[in-house]
């Protein structure tokens, strides 16, 4: 070989190496670079399964540690393999999601009196869920769209429900006390009629364990019915005051016509004296003037004739004037007396309602506003006579109980009992009212304390001895009564609040008891 062959041969060994170095650093560069990336995907992979998370712990380390391709082959062939299997586990796992999602939504599709906008929401958003989606994240945003739709129906159908425990006991407490409060007031309304049965079964209603809403709907229709009895009162008494305008209008009418028409009697009446007057003069002239006897009679037999003729007809007007005066008084006559029959009835009307308004609809006894009027009253008599005067307070024990076991009808029938006994217990000159609920107040004028706290331990005996029997079992009734008589210095207030303390204390100290509070 010649040394010009060798040298050329020398410059293409540089140039090869320089190629392959340059090679090798690519080569280089490119395998940090897919370290480098391995690096991170596996770091992203990583919590997915731990099995992957460890292998692929591994690779980087080798990567890391430049180890050769063949040490790593298997390593790979097995993260590969785990790969395949949660790539499977991924999709199976998309396919439930949007299975839950499809059924969740179609549950809530099922709920009534969803409002439309939730509706048609939740609507759009099924045909959302029904489209496939590449990976469970991209089902995120649709499941955060139904849980905001599942929260919003829960709020509209179960208000209250999403309160702490206490919230909802206050809540409980809350909803009895005003259903007690309504059924009062219902029993101290007094209603006719179609009204009286509606609020019947407005008790009925509310004597059941109520929703909010019930309540709500129960004092809406309560409204609506004092408004419409109301209105029927006003109409009636409208009614009374247009046909009270009638009868005046029909006496002005007769009153008129009678003036007017004594009027037109009164003007023909002075035409004929005016006539007869001129007739007299006539006469007198004539005589005056007359020359023979004979002309005379005949000219005074005319005259005379005619003054007969305008007596008659003035005796004619009168009888007419009499006749008219005769029929307007009667014509006013007849209206006055059906007005005093109207004005009866409605006076009767008014008075039954008076009373009805002071009676409790369901024991028939005096109600709350009635003792209210007879305290006072009793009150007033004591100041002025200074007689003795006692007030005591009754009340059922355990009356909830009863309510609860036998069902408000049940408890309704104990009430009117119980309440019909205290009432044959007393006698004339004492009163009883039915103040709510299952308690009664009694006023027991010119009495001495010692004899009515005798009296009302008979009746207590007596009560607790009435045969009670409902749906074949046997039921006991007991009362419970406080009492006191009004001293010096009381008002009717605080003689009632005295003897509802000694209620207080008769129920404290084991019930069916009578106590006195001086
Ligand atoms: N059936 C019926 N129940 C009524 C009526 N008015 C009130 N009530 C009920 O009477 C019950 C009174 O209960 P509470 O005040 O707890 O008294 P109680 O169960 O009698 O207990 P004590 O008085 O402590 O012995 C409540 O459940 C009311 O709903 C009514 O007109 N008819």
């Amino acid at each position: 070989m010649s040394e010009e062959q060798i040298e050329l041969l020398k410059k293409k060994l540089v140039v090869s190496l320089k190629a392959r170095q340059q090679l090798e650093r690519t080569y280089e560069q490119q395998f940090t670079m897919l370290t480098n990336f391995i690096n991170r995907l596996s770091n992203v992979c990583k919590g997915i399964d731990i099995e992957l998370d460890n292998r692929l712990a591994k690779l980087r380390a080798h990567l890391n540690k430049n180890t050769d391709i063949e040490n790593i082959a298997p390593l790979m062939g097995d993260i590969e393999h785990l790969l395949n299997q949660h790539s499977t586990r991924l999709s199976l796992n998309i396919k439930q999601t949007q299975n839950s999602l499809i059924t969740a939504g179609k549950q809530l599709q099922k709920v009534k009196n969803l409002p439309s906008d939730l509706r048609r929401e939740l609507r759009k958003l099924m045909q959302d869920i029904s489209e496939p989606k590449g990976s469970i994240l991209l089902y995120l945003p649709t499941l955060n769209r139904l849980v905001s739709l599942y929260q919003r129906s829960l709020l509209l159908s179960n208000g209250g429900q999403d309160l702490s425990s206490e919230e909802q006991a206050n809540l409980s407490a809350l909803q009895s006390q005003v259903t007690s409060e309504l059924i009062n007031i219902l029993s101290n309304i007094a209603f006719s009629g179609e009204n009286a049965d509606k609020i019947d079964a407005i008790r009925e209603v509310l004597s059941t364990h109520v929703t909010a809403d019930t309540i709500v709907n129960c004092c809406v229709e309560v409204i609506r019915l004092i408004i419409e009895s109301i209105t029927e009162e006003r109409q009636s008494a409208q009614s009374f005051l247009f046909s009270l305008n009638d009868a005046l209008n029909s006496v002005h009418t007769a009153v008129a016509t009678s003036i007017n028409g004594s009027q037109e009697i009164n003007k023909s009446k002075q035409q004929l004296n005016e006539k007869l007057k001129n007739d007299l003069a006539g006469m007198s002239a004539e005589l005056s003037k007359a020359t023979s006897l004979d002309t005379l009679k005949k000219q005074i037999n005319v005259r005379i004739t005619d003054i007969v003729d305008a007596l008659n007809q003035k005796e004619q007007l009168e009888v007419e004037e009499h006749t008219l005066l005769v029929d307007s008084l009667s014509e006013m006559e007849s209206r006055l007396k059906e007005l005093e029959k109207e004005a009866e009835e409605y006076k009767k009307k008014l008075s039954e309602q008076r009373f009805k308004s002071l009676q409790d609809a369901l024991t028939k006894l005096p109600n709350r506003a009635s003792l209210d009027e007879r305290m006072e009253l009793e009150y007033r008599r004591w100041m002025r006579y200074n007689h003795d005067l006692c007030v005591a307070v009754a009340d059922i024990d355990h009356f909830k109980n009863i309510n609860d076991t036998f069902g408000h009808s049940v408890g309704d029938r104990v009430l009117q009992i119980v309440a019909a006994n205290l009432n044959k217990g007393l006698r004339e000159t004492d009163y009883i009212a039915r103040y709510g609920g299952e308690e009664f107040v009694m006023l027991f004028p010119e009495s001495k304390l010692k004899d009515i706290e005798k009296r009302l331990d008979k009746l207590r005996i007596a009560i607790s001895k009435i045969p009670f029997k409902f749906k074949n079992a046997d039921l006991t009734v007991t009362i419970s009564m406080g009492m006191t008589q009004f001293k010096a210095i009381d008002q009717p207030q605080s003689a009632f609040d005295r003897a509802d303390q000694a209620l207080y204390a008769a129920k404290s100290n084991g019930r069916n008891k009578v106590m006195v509070k001086y």
